[in-house]
């Protein structure tokens, strides 16, 4: 790819969603199927030159613009932090980010799609944030929160990962066996207790875009397991030959694999009935859209506290 940009059919849409997937066919074929609404995967979204300048710039940023966080994974927060009630201060988004590659106005166009919004109106992407883990870092389940617009965008830059979607405990079925998870950082993830059973896997791959949207964002939890490498095994099981019997094969599942798009992984699991993968540095980037937005920018925030 990368993935064509619509731009001259905003003038036809409704709010209908059905006529956006009828216009945009190109969405709802990226949609990950069988899992609550609503996820989709798009491989290849961005191309290994544009890839390769992101990781330079992310890598590039001065030290300051690095949070680290209890498990060593480090942050960037572009387009402003927020502040304790959830209000973004926020700042300018960078070139990077928004003139080359323009990445921030293709998910834009996705995006659009995704959520209905009418017309030309964009999302208004105001917030990057920037996630990078070495091999054997994760993140512990959590929600991104009501403070951002539930659709947010994920580029996977440099490695593979797997994410996984947990749901909360249903509180009229029996009550599954249950995780809590510690408290890791201060971006409010942990402290929350979860069913211990995790709904799906998603395998991102270097280049690809997960956009997760409705109750996906709402009312379910993401992961990723701090591990250096990822087996995944073929859905059907492919049953391993008599000598291997013994030793089962342990991996997952993926709820993604039609629209992997990389023919390797795609072989290994029809012959061999599993891939391993062993990660590496993987940088990603979220795009999304904090709700409140402080008039005036950071310098706002400055002028009403030198005001009071
Ligand atoms: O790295 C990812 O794909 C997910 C990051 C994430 O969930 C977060 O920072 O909230
Ligand atoms: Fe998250």
């Amino acid at each position: 790819m990368p993935v064509p940009i619509n731009n001259d059919q905003d003038t036809q849409q409704s709010n209908d969603h059905s006529t956006y997937t009828e216009a945009f066919p190109e969405l709802e074929h990226f949609r990950i199927q069988n899992i609550p609404p609503a996820a989709y995967y798009i491989p290849d979204f961005i191309t290994k030159e544009e890839e390769e300048y992101l990781i330079r710039k992310v890598e590039e940023s001065p030290q300051p613009k690095w949070r680290k966080v209890g498990t060593g994974r480090r942050l960037q927060y572009w387009g402003g932090t927020m502040s304790k009630k959830g209000i973004l201060l926020p700042e300018p988004l960078p070139d990077f980010l928004t003139s080359f590659p323009n990445i921030t106005e293709r998910i834009e166009s996705f995006l659009r799609v995704a959520s209905s919004v009418k017309g030309k109106e964009k999302m208004g992407i105001n917030q990057v944030l920037v996630n990078e883990y070495q091999s054997g870092q994760g993140i512990s389940p959590h929600e991104d929160g009501p403070a951002f617009h539930p659709l947010v965008a994920t580029l996977s830059l440099g490695s593979h990962t797997i994410l996984d979607l947990h749901h909360y405990i249903n509180p009229t079925s029996p009550s599954p066996p249950m995780v809590s998870m510690p408290s890791e950082d201060d971006e409010g993830e942990g402290g929350k207790t979860i069913a211990a059973i995790t709904l799906a896997h998603l395998l991102l791959l270097p280049r690809s875009l997960l956009i997760l949207s409705s109750s996906l964002y709402t009312s379910h939890l993401h992961s990723i397991s701090s591990r250096e490498k990822d087996v995944i095994i073929s859905n059907p099981p492919i049953s391993p030959p008599q000598d291997e019997q013994e030793s089962k094969i342990e991996g997952v599942q993926i709820a993604n694999t039609e629209l992997i798009g990389d023919s390797d992984i795609i072989d290994k699991l029809r012959t061999e009935g599993k891939w391993i993968g062993e990660r590496g540095t993987r940088i990603s980037l979220t795009f999304r859209r904090a709700e409140k937005v402080l008039k005036g920018g950071a310098l706002g925030a400055l002028g009403g506290a030198l005001r009071r």
